[in-house]
């Protein structure tokens, strides 16, 4: 029998937001830990306890970003994050007010247009990699994601 490889339990739930505008998403490079330095990821972070991941996502993108959203569907496979710490669960979302700032954690953002080389050109945290697919299949009518 296989061992599972994490206990669901003690995992942190993350959410992360997929910022949609004009066929473009907003990705931001992270300042900290010194590990994940320089990769990007999409926005986001730590629920608090209480807290549902459409508030979570909310406070988080007013922190880091500046910005009001709307939460919307949630968008590719939720995963582990590659040190078996964290539970993230990735959401479409909208902005309502504000232009994306590298406010808080991030020092920089960068719209990028999905199926594009140049979503691939800079080093993305690992975990993302398969909300990229998602994005990219859909930009790409006819490939499939498995
Ligand atoms: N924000 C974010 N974190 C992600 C993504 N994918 C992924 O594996 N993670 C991991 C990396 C981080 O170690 C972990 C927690 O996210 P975070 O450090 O942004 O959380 P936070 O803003 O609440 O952090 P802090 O206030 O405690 O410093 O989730 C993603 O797309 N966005």
């Amino acid at each position: 029998m296989t061992e599972p490889q994490y206990a669901p339990e003690r995992l942190i739930p993350v959410v992360a937001a997929v910022i949609e505008r004009e066929g473009r998403f907003l990705g931001a490079r992270r300042t900290e830990p010194e590990a994940l330095r320089g990769l990007w990821e999409f926005p986001g972070g730590k629920t608090e306890p209480g807290e549902d991941d459409v508030a979570a996502l909310i406070r988080e993108c007013r922190e880091e970003l500046g910005v009001e959203i709307a939460v919307g569907d949630p968008v590719g496979p939720e995963y582990v994050s590659p040190n078996g710490r964290f539970l993230v669960r990735t959401y479409r979302a909208e902005l309502l007010d504000g232009e994306p700032a590298a406010i808080e954690n991030h020092d920089e953002v960068r719209w990028f247009a999905p199926g594009t080389p140049e979503v691939r050109d800079v080093p993305w945290l690992e975990g993302d990699l398969a909300i990229l697919d998602v994005l990219d299949a859909e930009a790409a009518p006819g490939t499939r994601v498995a």
